[in-house]
């Protein structure tokens, strides 16, 4: 999945993938037994390809359809000649999932699925279908207990993380959200595995929170549900995707990865004075570093003019290459307000060094203008600081916050994304009192509300994001390895570094300074907010990629003429 770096993708809830098996079904296209025995074949044939020579594989089957796949991997490696054992559970299974439990009967036995049977005897592969999209409440008894020794809880994580084999997810792990349902964030005695085999597409909790690290290398099998994908009709009906809420299933889809033919053609697009010019506000003496490195990164990514804008007596610190760079001085709100009289400025970035006494002088005149920009580091303490924070704010606005900086200005929605999940015991909520109550117990009829109405039960980044930026009314991007962009009418879109190997080269100084740069750059060339942020963290990735491990923010927007040409431009 992490080669098709430029490509987009839908990322599904687990409602969603359950209403586009159901369309599939209905329509025809294939029959549960049918996509069953697909997707157990998809997962027996990725085992295959990483373990060539029979070897000995248990598999852990759960009550519902996951453990229905494991039963159709058990039979299957069976056939290709491995020794197998299945260890399931004695309940009633879903009707496909009972098929293919029988058509292992056949073969062998199904010996009880706990701690004490898995620890009896060893195996080359372990295969985890236990629990997958149907998981709704945390694992409690016998099954958390298997869960968590494969997690490490019998001393020895690394057996399992090299031989784990998860079908749809590492059970526990919540699909919708990258959390594991009732654990807490620290993962301890969560199962890691060595692979993943999803069907279709990637869900949100492959690629959120510590869905990336629980889940291994994740490979993305098609069983040939074939629904219409992007921009077209969905085959879901509203009830079922209220989760990701806004009309049409187009604006649902969370892609991972932003680069889209239509940015090609823009990019490659040579007419100079359709290029815009970005102004990039700077602080005061000894404070330049970042703007430079911001305003750099806006030439590098193609605006046509960027003018820096620092007090007057920080001006002779700019007086440096780049000489493509414009200087103007920007002491008072009313010289900004001057300044942007002139239409031809296109996008304005705010923050970077910029101070936030600075930021927060300049801030009301920069919104009255509604003029397309960027709001990044001390222009969003800026804002957390004022009375009402997001007072002004609007749709062309981008805010790049890093978690410290979201939570300073959504202290509500922050809380209720770190603090425990539902459902909350008597014990829980026994330890707290007051508002923190009164939110918990809101969370508490939240999820239970979702849970009927066959939704994720968990509140994740992305749900985060969206509320967010509703509530806001203009564009964020949640900085982080898992980086969460939404708009004000509930669009997400996630770029997951964690599957394009960027990731820690871009925690370095600077870094945040060179997005908030191109995603400026971007704007002040006429690209809407949302794709400008998109495609930004794409290129900022991309940039980091390039360069490789060493890299300090400074050779980011160097890079950018390398990734363009990558893109064939
Ligand atoms: N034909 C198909 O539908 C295909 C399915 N695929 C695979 O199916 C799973 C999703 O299957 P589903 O049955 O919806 O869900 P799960 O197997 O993940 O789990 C559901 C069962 O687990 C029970 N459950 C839920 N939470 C817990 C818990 N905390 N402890 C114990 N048991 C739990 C649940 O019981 P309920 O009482 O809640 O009903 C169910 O019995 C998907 O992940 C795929 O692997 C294939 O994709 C192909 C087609
Ligand atoms: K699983």
């Amino acid at each position: 999945m992490g080669s098709d770096m430029f490509g987009s993708r839908e990322i599904l809830t687990s409602a969603q993938i359950r209403a586009v098996e159901r369309w599939a079904m209905d329509s025809g296209i294939a029959s549960g037994l049918e996509l069953m025995e697909r997707a157990g074949a998809a997962v027996a044939g990725e085992i295959r390809l990483r373990w060539p020579k029979p070897a000995r594989a248990c598999v852990m089957c759960g009550p519902g359809n996951n453990g229905g796949d494991g039963y159709v991997v058990a039979r299957l490696l069976n056939e290709a000649g491995w020794q197998v054992r299945v260890l399931g559970m004695d309940n009633t299974p879903p009707p496909d999932a009972a098929v293919m439990k029988r058509r292992w009967l056949e073969i062998g036995p199904v010996e009880a699925l706990n701690e004490g049977v898995l620890r009896r005897k060893s195996a080359d592969v372990y295969v985890d279908a236990i629990s997958g999209t149907g998981l709704t409440r945390p694992l409690e008894g016998e099954l958390l207990e298997t869960v968590g020794y494969l997690g490490g809880s019998g001393g020895d994580w690394g057996f399992f993380s090299k031989r784990l084999v998860a079908i749809d997810g590492p059970s526990g792990l919540c699909l919708d959200s990258g959390r594991m349902l009732g654990g807490s964030a620290d993962t301890l005695f969560s199962p890691r595995a060595a692979l993943t085999v999803t069907f279709d597409s990637p869900r949100v909790g492959h690629v959120l929170a510590q869905g990336p690290e629980l889940c291994g290398e994740l490979v993305v099998a098609d069983i040939g549900l074939n629904w219409p994908r992007m921009g077209r009709n969905p085959p879901l009906h509203p009830g079922q995707v209220t989760r990701v809420s806004g009309p049409s299933f187009a604006r649902e889809s969370h892609d991972l990865f932003a680069i889209r033919p239509e940015d090609l053609a823009k990019l490659s697009d040579g007419h100079k004075f359709s290029h815009g010019h970005a102004l990039v506000v700077a602080g005061g003496a000894g404070q330049g570093g970042a703007a430079r490195l911001s305003a750099r990164a806006a030439l590098r990514v193609g605006a046509g003019l960027v003018t820096i804008a620092p007090p007057q007596d920080a001006l002779i610190e700019h007086a440096l290459p780049p000489d493509a760079l414009m200087r103007r001085a920007v002491d008072t709100a009313d010289d900004l307000a001057r300044r942007l009289e002139d239409r031809r400025i296109t996008a304005v970035l705010l923050g970077p060094g910029c101070g936030v006494e600075r930021a927060k002088a300049l801030l009301p005149a920069l919104l009255e203008t509604r003029r397309p920009c960027v709001l990044d580091a001390d222009a969003l303490t800026a804002l957390s600081q004022r009375k009402a924070p997001l007072e002004g704010l609007h749709s062309h606005l981008v805010l790049t916050p890093h978690m410290g900086e979201f939570a300073r200005i959504f202290p509500d929605i922050a809380a209720k994304l770190a603090g425990p999940q539902p459902p909350f015991d008597q014990h829980t909520l026994g330890q707290v009192k007051g508002e923190e109550m009164a939110r918990m117990l809101a969370q508490d009829a939240e999820y239970r509300a979702a849970l009927a109405a066959e939704r994720g039960p968990l509140y994740s980044k992305l749900d985060a994001v969206r509320d967010a930026a509703r509530r806001a009314g203009c564009v964020i991007l949640l900085k982080g390895p898992d980086t969460v962009i939404a708009d004000a009418n509930g669009t997400v879109h996630v770029h997951a570094a964690s599957y394009d190997a960027a990731a820690p080269w871009l925690a370095t100084a600077g870094s945040g300074d060179v997005l908030a740069g191109i995603i400026a750059g971007l704007m002040a060339r006429g690209w809407p907010a949302f794709r400008a942020a998109t495609l930004g963290a794409a290129l900022h990735a991309a940039a980091a990629r390039s360069f490789g491990p060493g890299l300090i923010a400074d050779d980011l927007p160097d890079q950018l003429p390398a990734v363009f040409r990558g893109l064939g431009l």
